[in-house]
């Protein structure tokens, strides 16, 4: 296999200004495989969309370039739109029409698509196939976006926030059906901001901040880049300073928090020390960072701007490419940015 059999969508250093100057997307780089889930996450106006609509070839880049298999989705369009699926964030189908005539109309004007019926099964809106669009649930709306997206089994499917408005079960059922699609070859492009969904579903991702790639990696990697946490109570009258000085720990009151790039050294450390001393841990709890606690970090210090310096130092763009090339855990957690004893209660509870 060649490389560009093997990389469908390759953006290099992608722009996109708006009219008025304002620059959504600042200079990004990434590359998805065939049959890879790539995640794009960020907070609100991040720039995800920005950024989709120029793989989508609904608009050019300001500058760089975005190729997807191999082409250019903007100005090739007749030949990349037909072998991929855009699922929106609004469908804006006609919704006096019914589900299934939706999907019929949709079909009549897509190249080689499924049925009706067996897309309507694939996303569960069979029993739903007679209702008025307009009458349906946003969770249910969704799901024909999906199935819409899904009728010309596209090699390639961007999913916008696609289990916006979804109940609980809805989300796992087009969790599922992603990974059937991915099972039978199918890349997928995903912007989410459900941090689950992107560790469920996501093969790497990139988080997006300002127009600009902060981290990237795998779920696993990007986790790894932020420390685990210990926490537990002091019995009264143990004063925290008297904690081992490698721990670095911060305290409220009797609440003790100790943040970690060394789970298991650090947890054997405090065992010891609170052996040694006869002290109890009250309510102790141990873990790794999540996703969400990777995220919600990076948004905060991106807010306080200066907490861990330039975005070089989280993983350049390039990093995309190459996840061993991402910003290594001690760029990510030095002390420095973790800041010692006293500061990092806040917004732990
Ligand atoms: N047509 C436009 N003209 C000017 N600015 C725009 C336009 N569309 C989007 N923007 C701005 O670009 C930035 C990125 O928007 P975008 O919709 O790409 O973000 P997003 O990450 O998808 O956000 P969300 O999570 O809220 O959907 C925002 O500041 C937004 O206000």
């Amino acid at each position: 296999m060649t490389d560009t059999d093997r990389t469908v969508i390759e953006a290099e250093g992608l722009r996109r200004g708006y009219a008025g100057g304002f620059e959504a997307v600042r200079g990004i780089s990434f590359s998805v495989a065939r049959g890879e889930v790539f995640a794009l996450l960020g907070t609100n106006g991040a720039g995800k969309t920005s950024t989709v609509e120029l793989l989508e070839g609904l608009a050019a880049p300001s500058g760089g370039q975005v190729r997807v298999f191999g082409l250019d989705p903007y100005r090739q369009r007749s030949a990349v739109r037909p072998r991929t699926g855009v699922m929106l964030q609004e469908g804006g189908f006609p919704s006096d029409l019914s589900v299934a005539e939706t999907v019929r109309m949709w079909g009549g004007v897509t190249t080689g698509a499924r049925p009706a019926a067996e897309v309507l099964a694939l996303v569960g809106l069979t029993a739903r196939a007679s209702v008025r669009v307009k009458q349906l649930s946003g969770g249910e709306r969704r799901r024909l976006d999906l199935a819409l997206a899904l009728l010309g089994r596209p090699e390639v499917l961007f999913l916008d926030e696609p289990t916006t408005g979804m109940d609980p079960e809805g989300r796992r059922d087009t969790w599922e059906l992603v990974r059937r699609l991915q099972a039978q070859g199918t890349t997928v492009l995903l912007t989410t901001h459900y941090l689950e969904e992107a560790e469920q579903l996501a093969d790497r991702l990139a988080i997006l901040h300002e127009g600009e790639i902060v981290l990237a990696g795998t779920p696993a990697e990007v986790t790894a880049t932020r420390p685990a946490r210990i926490r537990f109570t002091l019995p009264a009258g143990v004063d925290p300073a008297r904690l081992p000085l490698s721990l670095r720990a911060a305290a409220e009151g009797q609440r003790v928090e100790i943040r970690t790039d060394r789970l298991q050294g650090s947890l054997s450390e405090l065992l010891r020390w609170a052996d040694e001393y006869g002290i109890e841990l009250a309510g102790l709890d141990a873990r790794s960072a999540s996703l969400e606690e990777a995220f919600l970090e990076i948004a905060q210090q991106r807010r306080d701007h200066d907490g861990l310096g330039s975005a070089g130092s989280l993983g350049s763009p390039d990093s995309l490419g190459s996840p061993d090339s991402l910003g290594s855990p001690d760029s990510l957690s030095s002390p420095g940015s973790l800041g010692g004893r006293d500061d990092r209660m806040a917004g732990t509870r």
